[in-house]
């Protein structure tokens, strides 16, 4: 029989949609004052929207608008950083997609502590081979 009190569970923060990517914050992603660059994560959403885009759309897509973007807190070098994406709307070729970035900080005593240090909207669209719109399968 299990002593843990599971009441509180639901307060504790946590991350929404799927685990997409999972990056480690190195030296070399630092801005020029050795701080994480706000760019480099921007890319890393930009590449798991990605990721869940293509899944949907079976194939090639771009980045059509970035939106709601804020950047919560800062990253310390050698956390560990997970993107979590959730498709939230589809249209006829675009895709909404939630991207959250959430990281586990270095030395933490807690390994499952995590803080949520950026989200944003992703509009994604489907494209083909020349760079024109395609329909999503299915839409
Ligand atoms: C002979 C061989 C030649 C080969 C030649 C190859 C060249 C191949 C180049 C490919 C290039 C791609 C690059 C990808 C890798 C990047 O993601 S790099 C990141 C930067 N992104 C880009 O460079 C993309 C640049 N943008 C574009 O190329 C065009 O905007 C796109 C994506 C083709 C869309 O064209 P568009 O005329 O805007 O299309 P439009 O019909 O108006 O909108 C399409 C959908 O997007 C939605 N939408 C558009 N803008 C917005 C917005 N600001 N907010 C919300 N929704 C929007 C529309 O509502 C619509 O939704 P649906 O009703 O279809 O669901």
């Amino acid at each position: 029989m299990s002593n843990v009190d599971s009441s509180n569970l639901e307060d504790v923060p946590s991350p929404d949609g799927e685990l997409t990517l999972k990056i480690a914050a190195t030296p070399q992603d630092t801005n020029i004052y050795g701080d994480i660059a706000g760019g480099w994560l921007v890319s890393q959403m930009d590449l798991a929207a990605e990721i869940s885009a293509g899944k949907l759309a079976k194939g090639r897509t771009a980045t059509v608008a970035i939106s709601e973007m804020d950047f919560l807190c800062p990253i310390r070098i050698g956390s560990t950083v997970m993107i979590h994406t959730e498709v939230k709307e589809v249209g006829h070729s675009s895709m909404n997609i939630r991207v959250e970035a959430w990281i586990q900080p270095p030395f933490e005593s807690d390994e499952q502590e995590m803080y949520k240090v950026s989200e944003a909207l992703f509009v994604m669209v489907a494209i083909d081979e020349n760079g024109r719109i395609r329909a999503v399968p299915g839409s």
